[in-house]
């Protein structure tokens, strides 16, 4: 080839040429290994080769290099093989005419041919790291062809879920369908069925993994369509919500249940029995309502503990369920109070007969630590619609006949009678509380909140109201806040309880630590029948406690009442700069949708729940969901009800940085929490 005519012809059509020649194989090699180049052009005739070795050397070691024969002579059969070998193009010596054309053409084939190997070297590197991430997800993304239903995509987290691999349902060795719970399965087709119309799929289901455990699955997925509208896939998520299930569960339970015998609680009551009264009044039908009391039950309770007071609590509630119909309710209010519900009597003697059989069932002794103990039951009866067609009559009637079978001598039934004084008991403790207040014979007592993470270093403290009666020594406030609710002497008493409190916090915050809270428990009938707003405000100025040392503990129940008003309330008791807590949290309704509404600083997790933590996974599982959920809504949790070094490890281990309970301190008198601030901690 001649050398010089070829570059003469390039300049001539234009390129700047940076050139080497090469006249052997090695060189042609070095030359090749050196760097990039943008053509070779080879002559056919040369000293130790022909122009075919050389093609071959060049496409091994740069396969997209462009290369065009150019020779004296080369025969039509030579330019076929040389073209078939991967040469781009020849020209003949002797007419190099087409030269710097044919260059032109190579030269920007081979740079897009490069520009889309970079392409798809991203795409490549893109897929990979697209694929590493779907990998590590702990969600299951999977995609299916339309309108085949072919499953084209699944992500490997599918195997810790399904139990089954992604490769698996991919060659289509298990089906997806039968591994869905037989009861959700024509659920499933219908929603997926409806995704294709609506173009979106949202939905809960079970599968049943091949060892035979149980996961919920929340699946949502879209349809795809492609540019001329058409379906083609259809792309999903989906996530294992089994625990979160189960907490749900718990907390639903939680809502409705006693926790100490399992049986329906108040909440649970109130509704079964306004179905009932509904469905009475539709079918002219008549029922009763049984409020029943222990008899002696406090001193059970006092001389033994608690631990025997509650084993005798659910051996008796366990009777008592037992000797009812299917159809009836037996429910615990609390404390040693039940009320059975018999939705379905022909006429009040029916009532009496059941009443009968449970104060037999009741009658013998329970056995608790080798000691046989007698406990009976004062029953009260109502019956609707004679004595009343309302939930609250119903159940105040079934009340006051309660008190008169106390007073008749126990282990007696009694039914409502129209004009019969209503339960001179609660008159008389009603006429107590009042001489009560009248004569200061309320205390305060304090109860330290500690933080977890830093030396169990005190925070705050719980203002707990104690009644100091003349005869029968400090009472309990779970023996009188209820009626002081009812007979609305709550509002002075809270009031007082407010005044005590914010006067102490305002010392404590002076002598030890500015930033000392001080909580108080407000009821729903202070809350939603007086103006707390102002009465928090009056005590603040005339205390001098600055409100952010102040925190207000109110119960999830009474939130829910009226939720638009609660809202606003709440927004005032905020702009005055107090804390707002959530008391017992988890026993009520515990919806995240009505907190994310309520401006709250803080939940308090039920001690029901901080006590079975050692015992009940569920009741782990709930703090934990608790924890998440004041997590979730960036705000603190406080666990009450902590006695061991256990539960304290738990909650600490779940992230709860505030803790309350006798593990650190007993409620206790003004001056003896005033000596554990002056120690430094509890
Ligand atoms: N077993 C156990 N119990 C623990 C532990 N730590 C604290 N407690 C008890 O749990 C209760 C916590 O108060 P609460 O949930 O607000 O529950 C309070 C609150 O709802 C109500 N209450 C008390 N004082 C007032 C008050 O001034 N106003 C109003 N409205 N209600 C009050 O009475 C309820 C009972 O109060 P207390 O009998 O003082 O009972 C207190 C406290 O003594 C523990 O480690 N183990």
């Amino acid at each position: 080839m001649d050398e010089v005519l070829v570059l003469a012809k390039l300049s001539a059509s234009g390129f700047a040429v940076e050139h080497r020649r090469v006249d052997s194989i090695p060189a042609l090699e070095s030359a090749l290994g050196e760097r990039h180049w943008d053509i070779v052009i080879s002559d056919y005739v040369l000293p130790d080769c022909d122009g075919l070795d050389v093609l071959s050397v060049v496409r091994r070691m740069q396969p997209d290099l462009p290369f065009i024969l150019v020779s004296g002579g080369i025969g039509e059969a030579v330019a076929v093989d040389a073209m078939r070998a991967g040469a781009q193009d020849y020209l003949l010596k002797q007419n190099l005419l087409r030269l710097g054309a044919v260059v032109e053409r190579e030269l920007t084939k081979s740079a897009t041919a490069r520009a889309l190997r970079a392409e798809r070297q991203k795409l490549r590197e893109s897929e990979l790291r697209l694929h590493s991430i779907l990998a590590t997800l702990e969600d299951i993304i999977w995609s299916i062809e339309l309108p085949s239903q072919r499953l084209v995509y699944l992500n490997p987290s599918a195997e810790s879920i399904y139990g089954v691999s992604a490769e698996a349902f991919l060659r289509g060795e298990v089906d997806w369908l039968e591994m869905v719970h037989p009861d959700d399965r024509e659920r499933m087709l219908r929603s997926l069925k409806e995704a294709t119309t609506s173009g979106s799929l949202t939905t809960e289901y079970r599968v049943v993994r091949p060892d035979g455990e149980v996961r919920w699955i929340l699946d949502r997925a879209r349809v795809v369509f492609n540019e001329h509208g058409a379906r083609i896939r259809l792309d999903g998520i989906a996530r294992d919500v089994t625990q979160q299930r189960s907490s749900e569960a718990k907390l639903r339970q939680a809502a409705h249940f006693d926790v100490l015998t399992g049986l329906p609680n108040r909440i649970l009551l109130n509704e079964r029995l306004q179905k009932a009264i509904d469905a009475a009044i539709d079918t002219d039908a008549m029922m009763a309502v049984v409020f029943i009391d222990l008899d002696r039950f406090k001193i059970v309770n006092d001389s033994m503990g608690h631990d025997a007071g509650d084993e005798l609590l659910r051996v008796l509630a366990r009777r008592l369920s037992q000797r009812v119909r299917a159809s009836d309710t037996v429910a615990r209010l609390g404390g040693d109070e039940f009320v059975v519900l018999l939705p379905e009597i022909r006429q009040p003697q029916d009532a009496q007969a059941v009443c009968e059989q449970m104060l037999a069932a009741m009658a013998p002794p329970v056995s608790i630590r080798n000691h046989d103990i007698h406990c009976t039951g004062s029953m009260g009866v109502a019956v609707f619609p004679r004595d009343g067609r309302d939930v609250a009559t119903l159940l105040r009637h079934a009340d006051a006949a309660m008190y008169r079978a106390k007073q008749a001598g126990r282990n007696t039934i009694c039914f409502h009678e129209p004009d019969q004084n209503p339960a001179s008991g609660v008159l008389r403790l009603e006429a107590e509380l009042h001489t009560a207040l009248a004569q200061q014979q309320f205390e305060l007592h304090f109860q330290p909140q500690v933080d977890l993470l830093n030396g169990r270093r005190i925070i705050g403290f719980e203002a707990l109201v104690r009644w100091r009666h003349p005869e029968r020594g400090l009472v309990s406030p779970l023996d009188f806040i209820p009626l002081a609710e009812e007979t609305g002497l709550i509002v002075p008493l809270g009031e007082w309880v407010l005044r005590q409190a914010c006067a102490q916090g305002r010392a404590w915050a002076e002598r030890f630590d500015p930033d000392l809270r001080i909580a108080v428990n407000v009821s729903a009938r202070q809350f939603v029948g007086s103006d707390v707003v102002r009465t928090v405000s009056r005590e603040l100025e005339r205390s001098g406690l600055s409100p952010r040392n102040l925190e207000l503990e109110l119960t999830e129940s009474m939130l829910m009442h009226n939720v638009a008003q609660t809202v606003k309330r709440l927004g005032d008791l905020k702009r005055l700069g107090v804390a707002l807590a959530i008391d017992d949290f988890g026993t009520g309704y515990s919806s995240l949708a009505y907190l994310r509404r309520f401006p709250i600083d803080l939940l308090k997790i039920d001690a029901s729940f901080v006590r079975d933590i050692g015992h009940d996974p569920d009741d782990a599982a709930i703090c934990a969901c608790i924890l998440a959920m004041a997590d979730a809504l960036r705000i603190d949790a406080v666990a009450e009800g902590i006695e061991t070094e256990d539960q304290l490890a738990f909650l600490r281990d779940q992230g709860c940085r505030i803790g309350q309970g006798y593990l650190f301190g007993r409620p206790v008198p003004a001056e003896q929490a005033t000596a554990l601030l002056a120690r430094g901690a509890a």
